[in-house]
């Protein structure tokens, strides 16, 4: 499978290229060039398969020219052994026609472990492969940085180095990546908010002396391969409910547009999705541009739901390379106009979005109401990623099966769900001491310099 740039302008590459490689460098995102779409028999084929037997199936066609499908179902293997629930991805029942896919069981507890740990297993099996040595720089508002740091913590061949925005993630969340003792991690504690962790990570890929010196790698969802794994779990989800037989929906709660551009690939590979419903909280820009066309930035307003506290969505360009058939000029003028406050779709492209997307938003009081209600009604204890996802799903119920993917658990969150059940959901066991472990905790100005600086002096000590 051959790797484009949403701008047209870089090197086609390979999986393995693609996955290592972070940002083209033409500053746009790697997407297949082409989608490969599976049949109905193959999907209806996928009912009973084990977690691990549908990701080796979903994902074989797009890494072929990485791994051959023996090593692959190896890797995958030992990605999801951790994860503390044997369904890895369970789908519970949360009214008549509405279904929380709980994506939470894995060692960081967040959604993001289904990627990270398999990108884990990837990187290390391709870079003893090619003898090589990568440095990862990654932006988190919270998930991406601990599953990252907990999927590469102790790896030989990478230094890792996650930058988060100080006193803007949960303390559980700030904990998961300053505890960890490997010397080849690093927090790094950004002033600024998400936006300018994740524009920091993108200017270290836009500059090419140091991108080539430290060998840059990437493992926010700048890295199909992250986008990739998350394309797994709507397959089981779906199938679960009765696809191909059946149409399944999804309401996904959103930020950086990762997880549910996950979910447009599936539909594109045949899955039956009738809607995938962005669900946005305060920072709600995905939700008022797809409203009304005008993708304008403003101020990052801190949320009870903080990891979806982000204006500049990073994968929401893959969506419109994809709403502007490929138009790979046309993805870099918008990029070009973002930069100076925001970009006004065209037509067509609103339309094309709206065939696939629809949209909500939950307020902060809504969120809180949502995780009192739902533990109320006896369904569950949300977190308030989770709860955005709920709020907004349930204005968009119909006769069509409901899926809200439960992006985190609440116990990483447990001031917000406290406030709104009374309850203080306690970390699992492996976790307890977390917060007596000591922290490690580096601050850095939200300067391009001083952070590369930082880089330089730590890989060479
Ligand atoms: C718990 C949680 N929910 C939802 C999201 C939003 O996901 P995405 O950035 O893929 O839209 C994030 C951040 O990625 C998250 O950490
Ligand atoms: N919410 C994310 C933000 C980064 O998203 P990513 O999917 O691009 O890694 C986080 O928790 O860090």
């Amino acid at each position: 499978m051959r790797y484009i740039s949403t701008r047209g302008q870089a090197p086609v590459l390979g999986f393995e290229d693609t996955m290592l490689t972070g940002l083209a460098r033409d500053g746009g995102l790697y997407v297949p060039e082409e989608v490969p779409a599976l049949s109905h028999g193959d999907i209806a084929a996928l009912a009973g398969l084990s977690y691990e037997e549908v990701a080796v199936r979903i994902m074989a066609p797009f890494v072929a020219d990485a791994f051959d499908e023996a090593t692959f179902a190896d890797l995958v293997a030992k990605a999801y052994a951790g994860f503390g629930h044997d369904a890895r991805a369970p789908l519970k029942q949360l009214a008549p026609n509405h279904f929380l896919l709980e994506l939470f069981h894995g060692p960081t507890l967040a959604f993001k472990d289904f990627a990270m740990q398999l990108i884990g297993q990837m990187f290390q099996h391709s870079l003893a492969k090619r003898g090589q040595k990568v440095t990862i720089v990654g932006a988190t508002s919270g998930d991406t940085g601990s599953a990252a740091i907990e999927a590469f913590r102790g790896l030989e061949a990478v230094d890792v180095f996650i930058l988060y925005p100080h006193g803007r993630v949960s303390d559980v969340q700030r904990r998961q990546m300053t505890t960890p003792s490997e010397s080849n991690v690093h927090a790094l504690a950004l002033t600024g908010h998400f936006d300018d962790c994740q524009a920091r990570v993108k200017d270290m890929f836009n500059d090419f002396d140091f991108r080539d010196r430290v060998a840059l790698a990437g493992v926010n969802s700048i890295n199909f391969a992250r986008v990739l794994a998350q394309v797994v779990y709507f397959f089981t989800a779906a199938v679960s409910l009765g696809a191909p037989h059946r149409k399944v929906s999804f309401t996904v709660p959103t930020g950086n547009f990762g997880d549910i551009f996950a979910g447009h690939i599936a539909k594109r590979m045949g899955l039956p999705i009738e809607h995938l419903v962005v669900a946005t909280n305060q920072n709600d820009i995905l939700h008022r541009c797809l409203t009304t066309g005008e993708y304008r930035t403003g101020e990052v307003h801190p949320s009870i739901s903080p990891s979806m506290d982000i204006q500049v969505s990073s994968n929401f360009e893959r969506a419109l390379h994809l709403a502007y058939d490929g138009d790979g000029s046309a993805i870099a003028q918008l990029m070009a106009e973002l930069k100076t406050g925001g970009f006004t779709v065209s037509q067509g492209a609103l339309q094309a979005l709206r065939e696939v997307y629809a949209s909500g938003r939950a307020s902060e009081a809504q969120t809180s109401a949502a995780i009192t209600r739902t533990l109320a009604h006896g369904a569950e204890l949300l977190c308030p990623h989770s709860a955005v996802g709920v709020e907004v799903a349930e204005a968009h119920l119909g006769t069509t099966p409901m899926v809200t993917l439960a992006t985190a658990h609440p116990a990483k969150f447990p001031d917000a769900v406290e406030a709104a059940t009374g309850i203080r959901p306690p970390l699992p066991p492996r976790m307890a001491d977390l917060f007596d472990r000591p922290e490690r905790i580096t601050r850095v100005d939200n300067d391009l310099t001083d952070i590369e600086t930082l880089i330089d002096e730590a890989r060479a000590a």
